[in-house]
């Protein structure tokens, strides 16, 4: 179906990518802000800055030009969610076929307007078809060809194939659903507890006690994700409860280094600054938080992480006041 791609974004995810799709296509055109990045990729086929170890297939180009994604079939989101709705923006301005299929892999909700990516990305372009990406997908393992399971978000069917194919390798194993909301909510929503956990680990607490708070992370997840609008079964697939393992327990995700980093007692710009990355739990915490509200829905740990980010509440105290709670049902 996909004869070229070209992918938005030269940071970890969109190098784990390229290094995935490049196998399958004629060419994939990874499309970043800086020429130098570029230039060691069409040259060295590595990416100097992410995952440089990762080889990149001769069918893998790199560039700056935004409007060369027009050149494409299929465009991959991999920039971060703050960045989207700016991209698609000046994307739009350029032009882009209207066949060519766009396929969001970022993770987050936009602060504000509580938008999933798919959404600002349908909204730029309204005769395009628009799907996701998502599942416990760490770049550092994809790219070093360990085993991964990914869900493609897509309510068209012969495209949700075509992407199913592409994401097909032998050691990469794609699955199909329709529930683009709530594929884009369990992938936005499990950052903020990948932080909780770190959190966790930081402030030197057992296994029983992360146990517990992935436990009831997954109850808040999917309570919060159907109150806006995934289905109940989605977060028990591989972009809910899967991502959520993934991140809370992986020493690669970003979110849960920023996370032991706070338990540890660093600021959170400290923490941020160190990583060199994007943790989209920092921001989607905010964003999330506030959806939350609108929603009236009753989330308190992502409330106690907001507090730890946000309002300065030393991580103990956030920790014995999660604890201490008023007792309850274990489902309600
Ligand atoms: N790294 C991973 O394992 C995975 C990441 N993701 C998601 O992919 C998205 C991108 O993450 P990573 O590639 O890991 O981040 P990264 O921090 O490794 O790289 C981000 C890339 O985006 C570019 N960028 C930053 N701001 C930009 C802007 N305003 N306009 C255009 N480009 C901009 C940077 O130059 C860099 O090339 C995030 O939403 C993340 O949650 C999803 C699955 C796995
Ligand atoms: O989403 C991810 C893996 O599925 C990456 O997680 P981090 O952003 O926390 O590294």
């Amino acid at each position: 179906m996909f004869k070229s791609a070209a992918i938005l974004g030269t940071g970890s995810f969109g190098t784990a990518l390229a290094h995935i799709i490049g196998r399958q296509l004629d060419s994939v055109a990874m499309i970043g802000r800086d020429p130098d990045v570029a230039a060691t990729i069409n040259r060295d086929h590595r990416n100097p800055r992410y995952l440089s170890s990762a080889s990149l297939p001769e069918s893998v180009t790199a560039g700056t030009e935004l409007a060369s994604a027009a050149e494409h079939d299929l465009v991959l989101f991999c920039i971060p969610t703050s960045a989207t709705r700016g991209t698609v923006e000046k994307l739009a301005s350029l032009g882009l076929p209207k066949e060519t299929a766009l396929l969001s892999c970022a993770k987050g909700i936009e602060r504000g307007t509580g938008e999933r990516m798919s959404s600002i990305i349908q909204q730029g372009f309204p005769d395009n078809p628009v799907a996701v990406l998502s599942g416990p997908n760490h770049a550092e393992e994809i790219a070093t060809d360990l085993a991964t399971c990914a869900v493609i978000g897509c309510r068209d069917e012969e495209l949700a194939c075509g992407l199913q194919q592409l994401f097909t390798a032998s050691h990469f194993r794609s699955y199909t659903s329709d529930d683009i909301a709530g594929i884009e909510l369990g992938g936005a929503i499990k950052n903020i507890y990948a932080i909780a956990a770190g959190i966790a680990a930081g402030l030197g607490l057992g296994d029983n006690a992360i146990a517990a708070l992935v436990t009831r992370a997954l109850a808040e997840m999917t309570r919060l994700g159907v109150q806006l609008g995934g289905r109940v079964e989605t977060f028990s697939g591989l972009s809910g409860v899967g991502d959520l393992i993934a991140t809370c327990f992986s020493p690669h995700s970003r979110n849960h280094r920023v996370g032991n980093a706070l338990g540890e007692g660093k600021t959170l710009e400290d923490a941020v600054n160190s990583l060199g990355m994007v943790a989209e739990g920092v921001p989607n915490t905010q964003s999330i938080y506030e959806a939350a509200r609108a929603a009236g829905a009753r989330t308190p740990i992502i409330d106690a992480v907001y507090a730890i980010l946000y309002e300065d509440m030393p991580a103990a105290r956030a920790l014995s006041e999660l604890l201490n709670r008023d007792p309850r049902p274990e489902t309600d």
